[in-house]
């Protein structure tokens, strides 16, 4: 790994082409393959992106799935994405059906690639792909609940006063309806986040269910989300090629849960590094598990 990586991405729609363009501003990979079963899409998105060469060093150009089996980090964002109202799991039996094709398409893999999972459900598709794929737990993850607590933070530091990058807290569990806010946990400061009079004031149960319906509003006024997860996952994609080891919430495999879902992780160039336990309380842990157990009853049917 290092500068110079190269990176598909499989799926060229609005999540792909937003993922590519973050990217090649990025300046870090030597290249981007495309990679989708519409060819025009791909050729379209290729063209666009190559007006904004100019800005960077990074090559973009459409790639086979057989190319992507052998790149250093594969971000799969092909599926079908939600209707106005329409819940994550309800992706499900579509975007198996394409995830089975992809991975099969893929392989036989680069032995060192990394697997980053956005399509949706994603926490589910992410233990159906560790599965599939025959690769190592710590070279395949999803987004999980990176994006929910980007938003979490958005909002605490309006309410704080602060900036975003003084608010330690994270979403976790499914990135979907059953995530729980670990406002136990969470700090600004060194100092506990509930010690603070402008949260102690805050009705968390509204605040959890805005983070949680944020992406229903915006798909609700323009059809799909999108420049979020870009930003989300080009800051996975350069934590891994620099090896930085930053710690975000990432849909992994949790024995204790036995699922996937969001817990913070360390990431790294070989992938999730390490599991971090994170302290929670009586509540949280049975949000948690209520969670676990619908996510596992929805994988037990793919697996
Ligand atoms: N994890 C997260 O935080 C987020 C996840 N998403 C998810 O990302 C996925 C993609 O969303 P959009 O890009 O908006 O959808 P889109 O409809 O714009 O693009 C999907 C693309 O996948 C392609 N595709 C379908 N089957 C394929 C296959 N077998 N092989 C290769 N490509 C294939 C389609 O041709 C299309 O270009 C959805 O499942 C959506 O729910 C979206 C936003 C955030
Ligand atoms: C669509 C989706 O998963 C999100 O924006 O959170």
């Amino acid at each position: 790994m290092g500068r110079g990586s190269r990176v598909s991405i499989i799926g060229a729609g609005s999540v792909g082409a937003s993922i590519a363009f973050a990217l090649h501003l990025q300046k870090i990979s030597s290249e981007i393959l495309l990679v989708d079963i519409n060819p025009e899409a791909v050729e379209g998105q290729v063209l666009d992106l190559s007006d904004a060469n100019f800005t960077s060093s990074t090559q973009v150009r459409s790639g086979t799935f057989q190319e992507a089996g052998q790149c250093d980090i594969v971000v799969i964002t092909a599926g079908a994405k939600q209707k106005s109202g329409e819940t994550r799991v309800e992706l499900i039996e579509r975007n198996y059906k394409i995830l089975d094709n992809v991975i099969g398409s893929m392989k036989p893999f680069n032995p060192n690639i990394i697997l980053l999972l956005v399509a949706n459900p994603v926490d589910v598709l992410t233990r159906i792909t560790q599965k599939l794929s025959g690769l190592p737990e710590k070279q395949v993850f999803g987004s999980g609940t990176f994006l929910d607590s980007a938003r979490l933070k958005l909002k605490l530091a309006s309410v704080i006063g602060v900036s975003e990058n003084a608010i330690h807290s994270y979403d976790l569990g499914e990135h979907g309806d059953s995530q729980i806010i670990a406002w136990s946990s969470a700090h600004v400061g060194g100092k506990p986040l509930l010690d603070f009079p402008e949260i102690q004031k805050l009705d968390k149960e509204v605040v959890a269910k805005e983070i949680a319906n944020k992406a229903y509003k915006i798909i609700e006024l323009k059809g799909a989300t999108y420049f979020g997860i870009a930003g989300c996952v080009s800051m996975l994609v350069q934590c891994i090629v620099l090896n930085q080891r930053h710690i975000r919430p990432l849909s992994v495999y949790i024995k204790e849960y036995d699922c996937v879902f969001s817990m913070p992780v360390v990431l790294g160039s070989n992938g999730v590094e390490r599991i971090i336990e994170i302290s929670l309380s009586e509540k949280e842990k049975n949000k948690l598990r209520r969670s676990a157990s619908a996510l596992k009853s929805i994988c037990t049917k793919y697996l």
